[in-house]
């Protein structure tokens, strides 16, 4: 099943701002991001969440809302408790997710679980299992002395060619 989804973020902005209710008017899916390492970007979004609500009263549709805690490659400085997350979670029917956008941990399945309840769709073990999947890369230092390009033979041709 192939989904397009149009994603804006409206993050930056602060609360009460003209334009706001407009792109959140109408939208099947929110995330509301925050850092677990920042209480407060934890407790502002009590206020955005409201701001949802609110945008969306008049709406014949209602949208899937997720709470979506950010930099869990920062675990151990972790502020916000994870039960806080699942409380405000449970007592508000959120999508409780957990991501890191610096690791990329999570992220795609982030709106792979939003799409799918949206659409209503469960989604199987292997997706799920795959969009977890992370490529650690690390940076090797290769020594930066390797000595000048030679550059004696200027008769040599310039073209490299992989054999
Ligand atoms: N360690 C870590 N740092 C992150 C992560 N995500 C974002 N950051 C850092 O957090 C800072 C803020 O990131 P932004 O993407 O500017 O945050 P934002 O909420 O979109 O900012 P506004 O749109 O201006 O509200 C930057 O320094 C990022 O590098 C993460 O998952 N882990």
């Amino acid at each position: 099943l192939n989904v397009t989804l149009q994603v804006w973020d409206i993050g930056g902005q602060t609360l009460g701002g003209k334009m706001l209710d407009k792109y959140v008017y109408g939208a099947h899916g929110v995330l509301l991001v925050y850092d677990i390492t920042n209480y407060q970007s934890f407790e502002n979004l009590e206020d955005w969440f409201s701001m949802v609500k609110k945008a969306n009263e008049e709406s014949n549709i209602q949208p899937v809302v997720s709470l979506v805690g950010n930099k869990i490659d920062l675990e151990h400085m972790r502020t916000v408790k994870a039960d806080k997350h699942q409380r405000f979670c449970l007592e508000n029917s959120l999508v409780s997710q957990f991501v890191s956008a610096k690791t990329g941990d999570s992220v795609h399945l982030c709106f792979q679980r939003v799409a799918a309840e949206i659409l209503g769709v469960k989604l199987n073990k292997a997706e799920i299992e795959q969009s977890q999947r992370i490529v650690k890369a690390e940076l090797v230092d290769y020594p930066q002395d390797e000595g000048p390009i030679r550059q004696e033979n200027t008769q040599q041709s310039k073209i490299c060619s992989v054999q």
